[in-house]
């Protein structure tokens, strides 16, 4: 089996392999009017295995841009596109493309990977960690009243809606606003906004989209949503860096006619939203689940590149056993920037790549992970000591599908 890196040549032979392990995209490149999903891959970024002459998998990856805590933003490789046809599965093909990729991508000087598992059993080997998590709230409409509150009286402003075509610069722009503020977001590739105006390619409801203007008119917010059964509508994403605009545009969707129940998609586990019922119990909380896994490359620029709020010390022992390698670190903290050196000292945190990347974004915290027996702290104290320098001011959301 030989793995190499495709040209924009095979791009159709690449897509085409890639529809048979998961087969149900909807569009191929060869579709009538399709292909839009499709357009945006980055083929040289991308690669097949080959056996005998034939393509047996795929994996590709987009280059994001990953928001972290401080909103400081890093290039981040967007794995994606990993498919093993059925008859070659089991027989060491993904893990040789994730051994492949993993290389080129620190070739290519990028420090971190992220991606959307299928499957949460199968990344955590390559030394990925799910770093941010998502629920979905579904709320009956005869309980969906709000409590008064604050946040009501500041709102103003106003809702339009208007057609994707014609407003998807204002959506490009509203989005790249709130993700360059919230920890754990990827940027969209413009590419996207221009042909699909930022949906997700899944789905065979159509979507409207509610924007909200504050009351200079400028927009500050969009809710994208569809009636997907005849008494339901379902909100894929509310995007606003406001607090309040994200009540009035949550209202604007609870507030419709003709629907029994809303179901709101991506809302961050410790979001006010669910503070705003006057009835606590109205939204019943699904799909509690890990959303973005995050692959630290270059750990001590990962580090470095972060923002931190609490000055001290830490050695971290690193094991990265997918790649074969192993290296202590002293990570300085002063005055919100991190130096991360090679030391020879006692370790306070033994830990796995794959732990790291799950801490990295504060999402969960070190301690969380001792007490579940997957890092080892090597004194009484190191765990809280880590929680306090991980911690950070925001806790990390992405709702990005790619
Ligand atoms: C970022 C994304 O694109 S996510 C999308 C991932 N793709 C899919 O879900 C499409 C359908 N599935 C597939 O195409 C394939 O089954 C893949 C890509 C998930 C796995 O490919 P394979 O070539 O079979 O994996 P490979 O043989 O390298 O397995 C490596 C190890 O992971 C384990 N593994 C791989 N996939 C799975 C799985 N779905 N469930 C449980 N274990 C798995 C294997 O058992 C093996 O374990 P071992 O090292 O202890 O023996």
């Amino acid at each position: 089996m030989e793995i190499r890196t495709t040209t924009d040549q095979d791009h159709d032979v690449f897509v085409n392999t890639l529809h048979i392990p998961f087969g149900r995209f909807p569009d191929t490149p060869n579709a009538e009017g399709g292909g839009v999903w499709w357009a945006a891959l980055e083929m040289d970024r991308n690669l097949m295995a080959v056996a005998d002459g034939r393509p047996v998998g795929t994996a590709g990856s987009y280059s994001f841009e990953l928001t972290l805590p401080g909103e400081v933003v890093i290039p981040a490789a967007g794995v994606t596109c990993v498919g093993v046809l059925p008859s070659h599965r089991r027989q060491g093909v993904l893990s040789a493309m994730m051994r492949y990729q993993l290389a080129d991508l620190r070739a290519r000087g990028e420090a971190i990977a992220v991606l959307l598992a299928s499957e949460s059993v199968i990344y955590g080997r390559f030394g990925y960690g799910p770093a941010t998590y998502t629920q979905r709230l579904t709320v009956p409409r005869h309980r969906a009243a709000f409590a008064p509150s604050r946040a009501e009286a500041a709102a103003s402003g106003s809702i339009e809606l208007l057609p994707r075509a014609e407003c998807w610069k204002i959506l490009e722009e509203v989005y790249d606003r709130y993700r360059r503020a919230q920890p754990g977001a990827l940027s969209r590739p413009h590419r996207w906004w221009e042909v699909g105006a930022g949906q997700p390619p899944i789905s065979s409801f159509p979507r409207r989209v509610a924007i909200h203007r504050d009351a200079d008119g400028v927009p500050d917010g969009y809710a994208s949503y569809s009636l997907t059964e005849p008494d339901t509508l379902t909100v894929d994403e509310i995007i606003t860096a406001d607090d309040a605009t994200y009540s009035a545009l949550a209202r604007f969707a609870l507030g419709h006619d003709l629907v029994t129940k809303v179901v709101l998609k991506h809302i961050p586990l410790e979001h006010p939203l669910r503070w705003q019922f006057a009835d606590f119990s109205a939204p019943q909380v699904s799909d509690h689940t890990e959303w973005l896994w995050v692959r630290l490359l270059d750990v001590p620029r990962a580090l470095t590149t972060r923002g931190w709020l609490t000055d001290g010390e830490l050695v971290l022992d690193v094991d990265d056993p997918f790649l074969g390698e192993h290296n202590r670190y002293l990570l300085t903290i002063r005055d919100n920037k991190a130096e991360c050196v090679r030391t020879d000292r006692e370790p306070d945190l033994s830990l796995d790549v794959r732990d790291l990347g799950a801490i990295y974004l504060s999402g969960t915290t070190p301690s969380t992970l001792v007490r579940a027996g997957h890092i080892r702290a090597h004194h009484a104290e190191a765990a809280k000591h880590a929680d306090t320098l991980f911690r950070a001011d925001r806790a990390p959301h992405c709702l990005h599908w790619f």
